[in-house]
């Protein structure tokens, strides 16, 4: 039995799953996501490059992607301390940073806000979008790509001793790429070895989620430890949701604080409100899966921080939370949707 078993691998070091509290399972601390750069629509270009301006707050909550400054969340560390002392003050207890290898992780700072706030940070090993994958990662065999993340995990990652306490977000586009394959290969596999928790980030068709659980099974991933990220932007048909929660991966609804009209990476897609997020919660209870959903806001971009008018990662634990109740979801299983399952996901077998 490891050393890791029974334990959760936190950003300061290893501990009880019962000291994790409320969870946010993902969330970015610090990052770059300029690799998902949108041009803005014709006419606005002048907006775009001077955003951070109460007249400009709506265009940019509509269009978060066509402004290259509001990309650049690794810019406010200082904001994201402070984000982080009202996250505990609100109640909060644990955020997992899913910031992987091709968004600019950055364990060192990730280090010093979980020293600084007393918030538990559990970091991310692994691979982004094939967008970000470097030649040389794209040239590496799953048995390469399978020993850095299990090297990650139990050594540290990026030159540093801090050590991973999960696998993800691991990224993938639609179609799914070959590179992309091989590093989902590559996860089930260090999975397999190590006993953790994998998170997911699906492409943006409603059969990837499907797809992604049949690659990680066939190469012996194990689903039940597996969240698959986004769905609320991913899987759109009540039918279509049950058949894929029938496949045992948690369900992570983590957009939650996002309103967009157009969602420019898919058009086809409508991003639901808050409320709709809430209702497909109330969908998944109603049908028996209290005990493997899973929220988070996964702000990734500059306006959402506080600082700048958006909900911030206190949003959930505030105003989701009392509308969850409002609509017949029980304390008990809001609190298996905040604490218990993201517990029992993190800890290692
Ligand atoms: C950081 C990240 O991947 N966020 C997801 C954005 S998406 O538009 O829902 O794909």
């Amino acid at each position: 039995m490891s050393e890791l078993s029974g334990k959760v691998q936190t950003v300061l070091g290893l501990v009880d799953p019962d000291q994790l509290g409320r969870t946010m399972t993902h969330e970015h601390l610090t990052m770059t996501f300029e690799c998902c750069y949108f041009p803005p629509p014709p006419g606005d270009e002048e907006v775009a490059e001077n955003p951070f301006q109460m007249q400009h707050m709506h265009w940019l909550r509509q269009n978060p992607y066509s402004c290259h400054e509001n990309l650049l969340l690794q810019q406010e560390t200082g904001a994201v301390r402070d984000e982080l002392l009202a996250y505990r003050k609100a109640g909060g207890g644990t955020i997992v940073e899913n910031t992987t290898t091709g968004i600019d992780r950055d364990l060192p700072t990730l280090k010093q806000l979980a020293k600084d706030t007393g918030v538990h940070v559990v970091a991310g090993a692994g691979y982004y979008v094939d967008s970000t994958h470097t030649e040389a990662t794209k040239r590496m065999s799953v048995e390469k790509l399978t020993d850095i993340i299990i090297s990650e995990v139990l050594h540290g990652a990026d030159g540093t001793d801090i050590r991973c306490g999960v696998i993800g977000e691991i990224g993938t586009s639609w179609p799914i790429t070959e590179s992309e394959t091989k590093v989902l290969r590559a996860t089930a596999h260090a999975q397999t070895q190590l006993g953790c928790p994998v998170i997911i980030h699906p492409g943006r068709n409603p059969t990837a989620p499907a797809e992604i659980v049949r690659i990680l099974q066939e190469a012996g991933g194990d689903i039940s430890k597996t969240v698959m990220s986004h769905l609320d932007r991913t899987i759109f048909d009540d039918g279509e949701l049950l058949e894929f929660a029938k496949l045992g991966s948690y369900l992570e609804y983590d957009l939650f604080g996002t309103e967009m009209l157009n969602y420019p990476y898919n058009l086809e897609v409508d991003m639901p409100s808050d409320s709709q997020r809430v209702k497909a919660l109330a969908f998944l209870v109603k049908e028996g899966y209290d005990d493997k959903i899973v929220v988070a806001h996964d702000i990734h971009t500059k306006n959402r921080l506080t600082k700048y008018g958006g909900h911030g990662y206190s949003h959930i634990l505030k105003n989701i939370v009392p509308k969850m109740l409002m609509r017949g979801i029980s304390q008990n299983q809001v609190d298996k949707i905040l604490i218990d399952n993201p517990k029992c996901w993190l800890t290692f077998k």
